[in-house]
């Protein structure tokens, strides 16, 4: 913090008394006012003894000597890793300014408003620096002071005089913009360097926005650890963004909670995580896993074989797990005739089959896992033996119940009682037995539902078992049936619209006792199992209570092609609005008919053109094409990337699926033939919504290639 004396009705300003007018952030660094007395040259100034104190604060923990304090080689370790941690952490990234942001507040923050009273200014950057006296130099963004960097407008500025965001060209600072925002004169208007950001081209891996957070994504990102969010979001509205800023902020804000309890990310696909996972780390957080949902489940068993599209949607549905329930618990036998029969000494000691029909009965009733169940009937057998001893006249001890708990007529009465069962072996029954699933699917899943998911061969062992990606989220099921799924303290989901209610499930078990955070966009579900509607994926997920917020501002898709997109929003799903894009440009948009012989020139011509210019070049085509494009790329001499593979300065064709473009972006997109993307999906609804995926990625230019007519929809 700087403390500065502010008088009263004057703007507050780096230069002490007069308004400095804001200079067009598009300064280039010759016009730049280059002697440090200059307000741009004040803030290099600071930005230089930021740096060097950063510099000093890696030093002094590089020269920290441990050895005195730590009593043993394992603290030794620990304590020596985290160093080393922290020495990364305090690494001068050249290419991430190390601030972004200015806030002037009008008073000491906290302190009661008062005539001349001094106020307080503070650089918002990643991380936080301080000096040697401990006083900061740089602010963490996610500190509450830093907040109405985010919030504070003219209507609510928060106690704060002047905002001020600065430009970077190359990791030097060459622009700044301010906002007085408690001058009533000064007009309102749109940051250019928020606009810049936007504009920036798209090459290599997601960049974080936390210089350019807007006020509604900044409320999702900063909401309490406590509560799960929903966030419905048309394309590019930000979403992901939004979900990985939450994610630092939350481990920011409740550290020590986080790092024993755990987060996670959850994304569609390899191809998606690898596009995201920088940004964590650029945001200093290294400790935050990703996975798909096939990731998580993976663990029960391998994925080898496909159900067909009707079979999916049953195995996903909810009701499985009701079936599997009930499968499980017909293992135990409820009904006795045997009584338990404990030989101690010379003692013989019986526990009536009555007895244990009822302690059966109260086992069933609590709302315990089955395994749990199955730990504690030993006990209360013995415990049931120690009161009889007791009556007995004996003086019996807690050691005494743990033998008779492990006594061998205990031991054979609770393994014919309660069987172990093992999951996999369970699901394997289920798919192949078919009186065995009629029994337990009686009145859940009809006659037909049953024949559809029942295996057409079934395997003989687990190990034979060809398990589809919905058998093992079936798998994962029955696995925390058996033993509770350790929970972790926050799940970020992301592209959640595709889950199916038993996957939203397996997710939902992994944050239990934690939060969450789901992101999606009902318009783009392509699963046939897609989600209708945030209230009931929220129930399968166990979050009933989750707050469902929307974004409608967006970031990625200009106007023109926005707008030719919506086009399908009153097919793929009435009701919602479509997004309002912030880009300044409209776009280009150019749709182009050949005939099916000059498709494939077409369409290399067209990547040719896009590469042109400046960014990342998208190629989508419904699966089924790639081969042929591929081919078609190559003989031209186009070299090109798959979904995933970062984009460089001198590789920035991707040739991408349209079952992989969910949650990616590129600056021109060609579009090959969207007939076929429709086309490519198993009805016309998903095969529309595929479409509206593909034709939301472009940041600055879309340019479709048909021979075969358009959609309807689309024209
Ligand atoms: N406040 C912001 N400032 C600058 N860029 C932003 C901002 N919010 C989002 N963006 C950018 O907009 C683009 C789209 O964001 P993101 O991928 O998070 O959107 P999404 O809603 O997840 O899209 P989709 O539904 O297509 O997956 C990204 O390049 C992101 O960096």
């Amino acid at each position: 913090m700087i403390p500065y004396v502010i008088p009263r009705d004057t703007h507050v300003n780096p230069s002490g008394g007069k308004t400095v007018p804001a200079p067009d952030p598009a300064t280039s660094p010759s016009d730049a006012p280059a002697d440090s007395t200059g307000p741009l040259g004040r803030e290099r100034a600071h930005l230089t003894a930021s740096r060097a104190a950063l510099r000093a604060m890696r030093e002094d923990a590089e020269a920290l000597d441990i050895r005195d304090v730590t009593a043993n080689w394992v603290n030794a370790v620990v304590l020596g890793a985290q160093i080393e941690d922290r020495i990364k952490s305090l690494a001068d990234l050249s290419h991430t300014p190390l601030f972004f942001g200015r806030l002037d507040y009008l008073h000491v923050v906290g302190a009661e408003e008062a005539e001349g009273a001094e106020g307080e200014r503070f650089y918002i950057g990643r991380r936080h620096v301080h000096d040697a006296d401990g006083d900061p130099m740089v602010i963490d963004w996610r500190a509450p002071v830093s907040q109405p960097f985010y919030r504070a407008s003219k209507k609510d500025p928060l106690g704060v005089g002047l905002r001020r965001r600065f430009g970077y060209t190359g990791g030097e600072l060459t622009a700044y913009e301010d906002e007085h925002l408690s001058d009533p004169a000064e007009a309102e208007r749109t940051s250019k360097l928020l606009q810049a950001e936007i504009e920036r081209p798209r090459v290599g891996p997601m960049r974080d926005i936390v210089a350019t957070i807007q006020p509604e994504q900044d409320e999702i990102v900063r909401s309490g650890l406590s509560g799960s969010v929903c966030v419905q979001g048309g394309p590019g509205t930000g979403k992901t963004a939004v979900g990985l800023h939450r994610v630092a902020y939350l481990l920011y804000a409740h550290r020590d909670r986080l790092a024993r309890t755990g987060t996670l990310v959850i994304g569609p696909n390899k191809s998606f995580l690898h596009y995201i996972e920088q940004v964590l780390p650029a945001l200093g957080e290294l400790e935050v896993r990703q996975a798909t949902v096939d990731d998580l489940v993976a663990v029960h068993g391998e994925v080898r074989g496909a159900d067909e599209a009707d079979a999916a949607v049953i195995k996903g549905d909810a009701r499985m797990a009701e079936v599997l329930r009930r499968a499980l618990r017909s293992h135990v036998t409820a009904v006795l005739t045997e009584p338990v029969m404990v030989v101690r000494g010379s003692r013989r000691w019986r526990v009536p089959a009555y007895e244990l029909e009822e302690m059966v009965g109260e086992l069933l009733a609590r709302d315990i896992r089955y395994g749990a169940a199955r730990d504690a009937l030993p006990q209360r057998i013995a415990h049931a033996v120690l009161v009889r001893m007791e009556q007995a006249g004996e003086a019996p001890d807690d050691r005494v119940q743990d033998a008779v708990a492990r006594n061998p007529a205990v031991k054979a009465a609770v393994k014919a009682i309660w069987p172990a069962v093992d999951p996999a072996k369970l699901v394997l029954r289920l798919l192949s037995d078919a009186d065995f699933l009629a029994e337990h699917a009686q009145g859940v899943l009809s006659a037909e539902e049953q024949k559809r998911i029942l295996w057409a061969k079934p395997a003989r062992s687990v190990k034979s078992a060809k398990w589809s990606a919905a058998d093992v989220v079936l798998l994962d099921e029955a696995a925390d049936l058996i033993s509770r799924t350790h929970s972790l303290g926050h799940v970020v989901l992301d592209e959640a619209q595709d889950l199916s209610p038993m996957q939203y499930r397996a997710v939902g078990r992994r944050c239990t006792t934690g939060s969450a955070t789901v992101l999606g966009d009902l318009a783009q579900g392509t699963t046939p199992w897609a989600t209708a509607s945030w209230a009931e994926a929220l129930r399968h997920l166990g979050k009933p209570e989750a707050a469902v917020e929307e974004l409608t501002a967006g970031f990625r898709v200009p106007r023109d092609v926005i707008a030719y997109a919506s086009r399908l929003l009153p097919v793929i799903s009435p009701g919602l609005a479509p997004v309002s894009s912030v880009r300044e440009s409209a776009g280009a948009l150019a749709v182009r008919q050949v005939t099916a012989a000059d498709l494939p020139g077409a369409v290399v011509e067209a990547c040719a053109e896009a590469l042109r210019n400046e960014g990342s070049t998208g190629l989508i085509a419904a699966d089924a094409r790639i081969g042929e494009l591929a081919a078609a790329l190559t003989a031209a001499g186009h070299a090109y990337l798959s979904p995933g593979e970062e984009t460089t300065a001198e590789s920035r064709l991707t040739l991408v699926p349209a079952s992989l473009a969910k949650g990616l972006e590129y600056d021109y997109v060609v579009l090959d033939e969207p007939a076929a993307v429709v086309s490519g999906e198993p009805d016309e609804r998903t095969g529309l919504r595929r479409l509206y995926v593909a034709l939301t990625r472009a940041v600055s230019g879309l340019a479709v290639v048909h021979a075969a007519p358009l959609p309807t929809a689309l024209t």
